[in-house]
């Protein structure tokens, strides 16, 4: 760990608002020496700053939703006198084409009143506020900060920034109702233009909120509303080049501001993948992803964050983090480097990563099979991980999500998720599966075409012996796009007044089946006291480990008439989170604790883990700069005075 250097450092700072020009190289020592050695060594490497040109904008709001979930030209519109819904924009498969099933399905889960829809239609967009809380930052530091990055105080740009993406955050965003926002916005392009920041909020006593792509469902980046310092939003999207990539070790080191689809992009147009893509990767970025533990979808290949991370760089009020090594594992006691994996941003920036990289599968095949019923298809999955057979990417949907993908169904050629014509005449006629039980496993697998055909068969083999039928390729990439296109259906979900939200769990194996009931009942009775009667549940089987898997619900209740429905979803979610804990899961397998998780942690870590986390904050940031109150922190200790300090 080295100190962050007292002597201020004049900076050259030319950001091109969306250019992410970096004109400095940012490599630390290690990676300067690294460069130069490839140079000369390795002609397959590439050494030069890479210098993304990221697909989203300095100003989000111009290409993505202020009061909502993506691009702001794509989202689902109702057509009240066709009755049906569209998709707009051609951003995804389903862009632009009616979907019949659509409001059929709404109608049967949520029993909205059309007519009363009809006379007054409310695909109206939400109006932008028409003031902001005034920023608390004082001009003589406002002046200190542009000195090192550019800097807006501006009110949308500071709006936009307050919140991430759980149903509380998207309710304040519609209600300008947030207690406090940030006060204002700073975009470095480097390591050292955030040390030289991080410097400046210890010397003022500022806050400081890390910002990604603010796809957080944690409410680990909402600022805490009792917070009386200034908050500075550090949004990291200047820091989004690549800084060398190593054709041969297969490692490349990158700014940890870049977003998963420019990283892949970049990647794939070089012959290479990461192969980190959660559901949020076209928003979500490399720092977020260190931040909040990410898990992307094909994991079973490249694994999770942490399995991809050789070395990060993190820049803390007390100095910097970042092992002396460049290693494969190491036997040296605890690994800090994980202490920063999942910090929420609590003791400060991520600024950049060695990851590891791997050539282009030659290979991409999906599939998908059938099974008479969710139990039937758990054991399919239990015993694919028990053979240790998962290809990249493996995912069970029970039978309302199959249902839903039939209500996605498009009037035209690209035609439904899921089992269409003959081969739905074939699963149910002549197999005897039940439309109203059946679950669906959808495949991802990579690799060399032997390795791939091979995979496909023992697969296919496990189905068979645990009840399953192939139903086909193409209605297992079906399945993989609809996952970026379900994010955009609770937008319009909340104009009907139906409160949406997605939550969680790892679990052990032997648990997993009695979870899913228990989460489901326990649902159903807090829906029942209080009197709601429109509801749906439903989940699947995300990942799988040689130890347990995560299990993903969706739950969303029609709320006409209520008086608070996004307190009652948090309470009837907070009761589910209980019966998930006394199932034998757990507080998340990758959402994060945050906000509105804290409730749970000291239970998981336990009272010394929890010490544990608190030590590693005295240490790191003893003054509470990063004062975001996720997990164990509580908001009360923004307050810096001494005796508050000492708790810390
Ligand atoms: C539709 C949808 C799908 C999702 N799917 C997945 C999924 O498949 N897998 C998964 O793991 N998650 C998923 N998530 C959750 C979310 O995308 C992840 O938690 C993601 O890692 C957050 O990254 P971000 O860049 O958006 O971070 P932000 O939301 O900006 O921040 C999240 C936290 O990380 C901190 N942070 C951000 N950048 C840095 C940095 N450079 N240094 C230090 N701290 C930092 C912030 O302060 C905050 O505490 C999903 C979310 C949504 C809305």
């Amino acid at each position: 760990m080295s100190a962050i250097p007292s002597a201020p450092e004049k900076i050259d700072n030319k950001m091109d608002n969306n250019d992410n020009v970096n004109t400095r190289t940012e490599t630390g020592e290690n990676n300067k020496l690294h460069n130069d050695k490839k140079k000369k060594t390795d002609p397959n490497s590439v050494s030069t700053v890479i210098k993304v040109k990221s697909v989203i904008p300095r100003r989000r709001q111009d290409l993505l939703k202020w009061h909502g979930w993506g691009y702001n030209d794509s989202k689902f519109t109702v057509d009240y006198k066709k009755e049906m819904i569209t998709f707009t924009g051609n951003r995804y498969a389903i862009g632009g084409k009616f979907l019949p099933n659509f409001i059929p399905f709404v109608l049967e889960y949520f029993d909205i009143d059309l007519n009363k829809e009809r006379s007054c239609p409310r695909n109206v967009q939400p109006q932008l506020p028409k003031s902001y809380h005034p920023s608390r930052l004082p001009a003589n530091i406002k002046e200190e900060l542009e000195q090192i990055a550019p800097v807006s105080v501006e009110g949308l740009d500071r709006f936009v920034r307050a919140h991430g993406q759980t149903l509380r955050d998207i309710a304040q965003v519609r209600a300008n109702s947030f207690k406090r926002i940030p006060d204002a916005v700073v975009w470095p392009t480097s390591h050292d233009e955030v040390e030289a920041i991080v410097r400046l909020a210890c010397k003022h006593n500022l806050v400081i909120i890390p910002y990604g792509g603010g796809t957080s469902v944690s409410g680990a980046i909402t600022c805490p509303a009792r917070e009386p310092r200034p908050i500075l939003a550090l949004d990291t999207s200047g820091m989004n080049s690549i800084l060398w990539i190593d054709k041969e070790q297969l490692l490349a080191r990158i700014q940890a501001g870049i977003v998963g689809q420019d990283l892949e992009r970049e990647m794939r147009a070089r012959g290479f993948t990461v192969g980190h893509e959660p559901d949020s990767y076209e928003f979500s970025t490399l720092g977020g992803w260190v931040a909040t533990r990410a898990s992307g979808m094909k994991k079973n290949t490249y694994g999770n964050i942490e399995d991809l991370i050789v070395q990060t760089k993190v820049v803390t009020p007390k100095g910097v983090i970042e092992k002396g090594c460049s290693v494969p594992r190491i036997s040296s006691g605890p690994e800090w480097e994980h202490v920063i994996m999942g910090s929420e941003g609590c003791f400060g920036v991520v600024t950049e990563v060695t990851l590891k990289i791997r050539p282009l599968p030659p290979v991409v095949r999906y599939a998908s099979l059938v099974f008479p019923d969710w139990d039937s298809g758990f054991h399919f999955m239990r015993e694919v991980a028990r053979h240790r057979l998962q290809p990249s990417s493996i995912r069970l949907m029970d039978n309302e999500q199959f249902r839903f993908g039939l209500a996605l169904k498009t009037e035209s050629s690209w035609g439904g998720v899921f089992l269409e014509g003959l081969k739905m005449a074939y699963i149910t006629r002549i197999k005897g599966f039940n439309p109203r039980t059946l679950a669906v496993v959808t495949l991802l697998i990579e690799g060399a075409t032997d390795e791939v055909n091979a995979r496909e068969k023992r697969l296919n083999s496990i189905a068979a012996q645990t009840g399953g039928v192939p139903a086909g390729a193409t209605n297992g990439e079906r399945g993989y796009t609809l996952t970026f296109v379900i994010a955009y259906i609770r937008d319009m979900a909340l104009d009907w007044n139906i409160v949406a939200e997605s939550f969680e769990t790892s679990v052990p194996w032997e648990r997993t089946l009695a979870l899913c009931r228990n989460v489901k009942w326990t649902v159903r009775q807090e829906c029942e006291k209080r009197g709601i009667k429109y509801y749906l549940t439903s989940h699947r089987l995300t990942q799988t480990y040689d130890a347990g898997c995560c299990i993903y619900f969706y739950f969303g209740f029609n709320s006409v008439g209520m008086r608070d429905p996004v307190a009652a979803f948090e309470e009837i979610e907070e009761a589910a989170r209980d019966a998930i804990l006394a199932s034998g899961g757990s507080i998340s397998h990758h959402h994060g604790v945050g906000k509105v998780r804290k409730k749970w942690y000291k239970e998981t870590v336990g009272e010394l883990g929890q010490e544990l986390l608190l030590a590693a904050k005295k240490t790191l940031d003893p003054d509470n700069i990063f004062a975001l109150a996720n997990m164990a922190f509580d908001e009360h200790e923004a307050d810096t005075s001494p005796s508050v300090k000492s708790k810390l």
